[in-house]
């Protein structure tokens, strides 16, 4: 049997000592999309940061264990886990514009990043940059990599988060909430491109969000959050069509028509 890509086993995370997160058990193979669904303070965020190594100085992973391709998370020291992210594990924040840098082109940014991991060569990351805003439907391409955050509109600073997360074509992607500020056509639109790019590089995600329509067109399980806990997780059709939760039922009724064929 082959070992799954990223798993959590019995996680518990606390902030200043007090768990919010508890008894978190998931499993994603290769190539998997999951879900985590819940409503605002179930405790999403906070699982995906904990995946990260990002929950900063006052958050914990308090029991349990994180393991992506066999190596346990908690274990590794700051300098691994950070060339672990970025190529190999990859974050989309909910508003990318708040994770860029206000001072600086996104030019600037994105070959920053690439050269923290190895890649040396400014046209060589100018041209991987344009391919991928072209396949989040960014056209001009020169224009945004000249560009400070603030003079792109909320939408294509999110496309463009989304393309330097891709660039680095990791094996996993986790998506925070990756379209919430977004009109509800933009969002739309988002979720095909993300899907378009997950196809064509075959990379495994964990897509959070508070909607359980939006994942329950991509994902391939889900995993339903109510304060902190797992109520609910399995196969998207499983869970979409027949819940066993009352809790997930309501999460249901509250996106109108989904069906997952
Ligand atoms: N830095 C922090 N310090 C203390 N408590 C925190 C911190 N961040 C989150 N929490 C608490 O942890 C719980 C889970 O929050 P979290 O942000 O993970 O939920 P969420 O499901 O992602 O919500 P949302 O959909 O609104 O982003 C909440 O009770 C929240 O108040």
């Amino acid at each position: 049997m082959t070992k799954p890509l990223f798993e959590m086993r019995q996680v518990e995370v606390s902030y200043n000592g007090e768990p919010v997160v508890f008894d978190m058990n998931l499993k994603l193979d290769k190539g998997e999309v999951l879900g985590i669904v819940g409503e605002s303070g179930s405790g999403k965020s906070t699982l995906a940061k904990a995946a990260m190594g990002l929950l900063g100085s006052e958050g914990s992973v308090t029991k349990g264990s994180i393991i992506f391709k066999g190596n346990t998370l908690l274990d590794m020291s700051k300098e691994s886990l950070r060339r672990l992210r970025g190529p190999h594990m990859g974050m989309i924040f909910q508003n990318c514009e708040s994770a860029l840098c206000p001072l600086r082109t996104i030019g600037d940014q994105l070959f920053e990043a690439l050269q923290e991991h190895g890649q040396r060569n400014r046209k060589d990351a100018r041209e991987q940059a344009l391919v991928m805003f072209k396949k989040m439907n960014l056209h001009d391409g020169n224009r945004i990599l000249k560009s400070y955050p603030f003079e792109l509109s909320g939408g294509m600073n999110q496309r463009v988060g989304i393309a330097m997360a891709m660039m680095f074509k990791p094996e996993l992607l986790i998506a925070d909430e990756p379209t919430s500020a977004l009109d509800v056509i933009s969002q739309a639109k988002v979720v095909e491109e993300i899907t378009s790019l997950r196809e064509e590089y075959g990379i495994s995600m964990v897509i959070i969000t508070h909607n359980i329509g939006l994942v329950s067109k991509i994902a391939d399980k889900i995993a339903v959050m109510h304060q902190g806990r797992l109520v609910e997780y399995g196969d998207a059709g499983a869970v979409i069509n027949n819940p066993k939760e009352d809790y997930t039922q309501k999460l249901i009724q509250s996106v109108p028509r989904i069906r997952k064929g």
